[in-house]
């Protein structure tokens, strides 16, 4: 069962910072489908470039997975034998959430959940790694030592999608991309009060970079191939080929 987010809704005398607790596990998929543009469009696209990148006997990850969607697309999207999905996150309540998701499908493919720090996990043969909205969340230091142990961990042609939300190197672009991004939660029906508390309750959690800076990083670590493939607004996601 998955319920509206109203989380933000009423005044909050002492906002703390936002975390994935209970409380947005129950209301994730509302909240992120009304808080992402182009959110269902970047999970279609994960399982399409999972049937392209998918290679027998290896691993796929989802990492800081949530409640599975895009994992879920992954695995009905694997079309080569001894895949295996898996799928990471350090949220106890969405990996509990995620494991009953995932369980009312049907499918051959296995996965495997796992509650841990990304920055901590082994990363090895693998053909396909999701950072789906997940980097965003890491402290800016642990960034570059996680992407390279992603690297290191991806097969040659491997691939790692990469979405997150940015800023803007400009700033009157930046104003712009974020005040639409506020249309766009407002069209979607939530307060101004929403959207003000929510973004308080963000700032010092979800810190974003540029495009400009990821795709520097990513070439930093090795990958041979970096492009952004789709954005939308101050949201968007980038493919990295190794
Ligand atoms: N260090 C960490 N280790 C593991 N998990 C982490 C860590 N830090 C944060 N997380 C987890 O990363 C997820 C980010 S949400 C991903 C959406 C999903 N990918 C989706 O396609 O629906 C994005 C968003 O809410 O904007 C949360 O579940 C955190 O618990
Ligand atoms: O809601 C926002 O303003 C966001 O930036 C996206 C988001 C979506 C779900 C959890 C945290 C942030």
């Amino acid at each position: 069962m998955s319920h509206t987010d109203h989380i933000f809704a009423a005044p909050i005398a002492e906002l703390g910072d936002f975390n994935f607790d209970q409380k947005v596990a129950e209301v994730f998929p509302d909240m992120i489908k009304r808080s992402v543009p182009g959110y269902s469009n970047i999970i279609s696209a994960i399982g399409m470039m999972t049937a392209r990148y998918a290679k027998p006997n290896t691993q796929l990850y989802d990492l800081g997975c949530s409640l599975g969607a895009a994992t879920q697309e992954m695995r009905r999207n694997v079309n080569q034998p001894g895949c295996t999905i898996v799928a990471v996150d350090n949220s106890a309540a969405m990996l509990e959430r995620a494991a009953n998701h995932l369980a009312s499908f049907k499918s051959e493919v296995a996965v495997e959940l796992r509650e841990a720090d990304i920055c901590e996990l082994d990363i090895s043969n693998a053909s396909v790694v999701v950072l789906n909205f997940t980097l965003q969340f890491i402290a800016p230091q642990q960034r570059l030592p996680l992407l390279t142990r992603i690297y290191e961990g991806v097969n040659k042609g491997g691939i790692l999608i990469l979405s997150e939300k940015f800023i803007s190197q400009d700033d009157t672009v930046n104003e712009l991309l974020i005040e639409l991004h506020h249309d766009f939660k407002r069209a979607n029906g939530y307060s101004e009060l929403e959207v003000s508390q929510k973004r308080t309750a963000l700032e010092n959690v979800l810190r974003p970079d540029t495009p400009e800076l990821h795709k520097a990083r990513l070439h930093e670590v090795g990958f041979s191939h970096v492009d952004m493939w789709f954005q939308c607004f101050n949201f968007g996601s980038m493919v990295a080929i190794k």
